[in-house]
């Protein structure tokens, strides 16, 4: 099984993420919280993607990496590659990205002096806490609708890129650094536009569970939450995830190829 899109997604996920932690913190209002964190974690989850993605397509049309700009697969079998790493991935982040929900979403810090101490004091503690006081199938609480909010968005993701490569670049040829980044991030923000409703929903239900459990299920959550704040919910922090996905798709996939490319 070829490795290097392992290690290239690990490389390429870990510098996107750095790009965009500003705008991640910013729309949980949690600022610097659990920032070392999904740095490493990322590196491990967009390792996941892209490497299923790259294995997914060997499988399906019998090329690898560097065949496949002579031979390209087809959108079909683009999109069947993309929801298989999103949806493999999507298992790999529901703890890490529980992790980093419940930090972000502690305000204690920033309340009076003299208020009680925040409930986890740094992803360690907060996974083992989770663990404690909600099990082992507590760190996987929200996978589902992280699992539903991937699949279909990662197809969109590669389709996107892959699409936009192909427009801007002559047969046969690799495309420029320039067409790379902006087909990165216009494929981040596709991806994130669709992926805005159940993000929304997902984050709500890894919220669920740290005091009085609310919410039934997807669904139930869905629904009260369309009741209690109308259709506009499922459009909350569409702005902000792709002012973020920009930056950060585009040198996702800028190093992810040069890296491939430069490994030959
Ligand atoms: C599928 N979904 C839209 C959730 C993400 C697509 C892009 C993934 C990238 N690591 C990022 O953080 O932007």
């Amino acid at each position: 099984m070829p490795v290097e899109e392992f290690v290239a997604g690990w490389i390429s996920g870990a510098l996107g993420l750095v790009l965009g932690h500003p705008f991640d913190t910013v729309k949980l209002l949690g600022f610097f919280k659990g920032m070392s964190f999904p740095i490493a974690s990322i590196a491990v989850v967009n390792s996941v993607l892209f490497g299923v993605y790259s294995n997914t397509l060997l499988v399906l049309t019998a090329t690898s990496h560097q065949e496949r700009r002579a031979q390209p697969p087809s959108y079909t079998h683009i999109f069947l590659a993309g929801c298989t790493g999103g949806f493999l991935q999507a298992y790999c982040l529901a703890p890490f990205d529980l992790i980093k929900v419940r930090l972000q979403n502690q305000t204690e810090p920033m309340a009076q002096p003299g208020s009680p101490p925040p409930h986890y004091r740094g992803p360690v503690h907060c996974a083992a806490s989770i663990f404690r006081e909600e099990g082992y199938r507590g760190l996987f609480r929200g996978a589902w609708a992280l699992m539903l909010r991937d699949t279909p968005t990662m197809g969109i993701y590669f389709i996107t890129y892959e699409g936009l490569c192909r427009q801007y670049t002559p047969e046969g040829q690799n495309p420029s650094s320039a067409t790379v980044l902006v087909a990165g991030g216009f494929a981040g923000i596709a991806s994130w536009v669709a992926a805005t409703p159940l993000d929304v929903i997902k984050s709500r239900m890894q919220m669920d569970g740290l005091r009085r459990r609310v919410y039934q299920g997807v669904l139930d959550c869905m629904v009260s939450s369309v009741r209690q704040e109308g259709l506009g919910v499922f459009f909350r922090g569409v702005t902000i995830n792709s002012a973020r996905a920009f930056p950060v798709n585009a040198v996702t996939f800028l190093s992810y190829e040069y890296l491939l490319r430069w490994w030959g």
